[in-house]
């Protein structure tokens, strides 16, 4: 705060030595992206300068950002965000990286530090979907639906692995169910901004690791999310654009015979779940928050109609013509060269063209 402005001009700065700066102007703030240190052991570093006060703020930085790149661009998408193509020897998919400046989710967690917030995250190449957000009482069978799509279409979709502080049920595996973790680490990764949302459901707290959905859409793959009301509403408010399917139950009666039926709870926990299951579904009907409700009373109807909200109802095998990071060239370096509407088009660093749109 208070430091003397460096001299730079909008775009890229390749100052002499290792270190290598871009400027991006969105609004009345620039915000200077630093690269220092070598190729293999570069990191990043952001500074914002207020030019209506002419000071200096270092922000809090959450997500996964981008490391040991030999030199990067910046263009500006919107007043949200900020497209940054680092220059490294891999495919294009670890080159693509979004800077949020300005999103619903900066501003909220700007409000709750009281600092000024940016947020990383990794692009994604090709026309990949939204994430399908699915929520609904315990017992309900949002398991049962999802475990159904992932063996129809294992290559469509990632199921986004949450972390849990309840227990493993018998046949659970760490890592592919939840990642069963303690609370104080859990609750260490939250204030370092690991995760993408969180809440304590039925006494235990889960949540959704950036990681987690950058694993699947890594893959590119469409990333489902299992999780209870509240991290829903965390979702909608935060800068990951989602489908939001809510699962209701035939009745009340029935949900208590599958949830017994399951076998997987004490009597206690089960009267927990139960008593909770009546307030997700008061919830479900906030305005704006579930795109879809699905009734899950025939398994079989239930799991159509899904397929049908996710636009796979013409019953196609998984033929896998979803993008896949094991089809892209590996390309060295990309320079941003023009915004047209929602697509920016990148320049190999080689004479042939090749495909490299970022999607927005
Ligand atoms: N907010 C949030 N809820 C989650 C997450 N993972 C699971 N849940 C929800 O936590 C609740 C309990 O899940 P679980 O213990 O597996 O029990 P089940 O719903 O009876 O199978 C369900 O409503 C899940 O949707 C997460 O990462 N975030
Ligand atoms: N449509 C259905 N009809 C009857 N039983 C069902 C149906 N859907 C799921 N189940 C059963 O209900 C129980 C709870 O389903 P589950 O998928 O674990 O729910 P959730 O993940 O929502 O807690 C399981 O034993 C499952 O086999």
């Amino acid at each position: 705060m208070g430091e003397e402005a460096p001299e730079f001009v909008n775009g890229e700065i390749n100052l002499e030595g290792k270190d290598f700066r871009t400027a991006t102007t969105v609004g009345h703030k620039t915000y200077l992206i630093s690269r220092s240190g070598d190729e293999s052991k570069s990191t990043i570093s952001i500074r914002i300068l207020d030019k209506s006060t002419q000071t200096w703020a270092v922000p809090t930085v959450l997500g996964t950002q981008p490391v040991n790149f030999e030199a990067h661009s910046a263009i500006l998408v919107n007043e949200n965000m900020i497209l940054v193509v680092v220059k490294k020897g891999a495919p294009l998919i670890e080159s693509i990286w979004f800077l949020e400046v300005n999103t619903s989710f900066v501003k909220q967690q700007s409000k709750i530090t009281g600092t000024e917030v940016v947020v990383w995250s990794k692009g994604v190449l090709g026309k990949s979907q939204k994430p399908v957000v699915i929520s609904g009482p315990s017992g309900v069978g949002k398991g049962t639906l999802i475990a159904k799509l992932m063996k129809d279409f294992p290559s469509r979709f990632g199921f986004s692995v949450s972390h849990t502080t309840r227990a493993p049920r018998e046949k659970e595996i760490d890592g592919t169910h939840y990642h069963f973790t303690e609370r104080s680490k859990m609750e260490k990764e939250i204030s370092e901004g690991k995760f993408l949302e969180f809440a304590h459901v039925h006494g235990n707290l889960y949540g959704t690791s950036i990681e987690a959905v950058e694993a699947v859409t890594d893959e590119g793959k469409r990333c489902i999310l299992d999780i209870d009301v509240q991290g829903a509403r965390s979702v909608r408010a935060s800068s990951l654009e989602a489908l939001f399917i809510f699962v209701c139950p035939p009745s009340f009666e029935e949900l208590e015979k599958r949830l017994r039926a399951r076998g997987t709870e004490a009597e206690e926990q089960i009267q927990k779940r139960l008593r909770n299951a009546r307030a997700e579904l008061d919830q479900s009907n906030t305005p704006g928050l579930f795109d879809h409700f699905l009734v899950n009373d025939d398994l079989e109807t239930c799991y159509g109609n899904f397929k049908k909200l996710l636009l796979l109802d013409d019953g196609s095998a998984d033929s896998d013509d979803s993008y896949s990071t094991a089809d892209s060239k590996s390309t060295p370096s990309y320079t941003v060269l023009s915004k047209q509407d929602s697509e920016i088009l990148l320049q190999p660093e080689t004479h042939d063209v090749e495909k490299g749109i970022a999607s927005l």
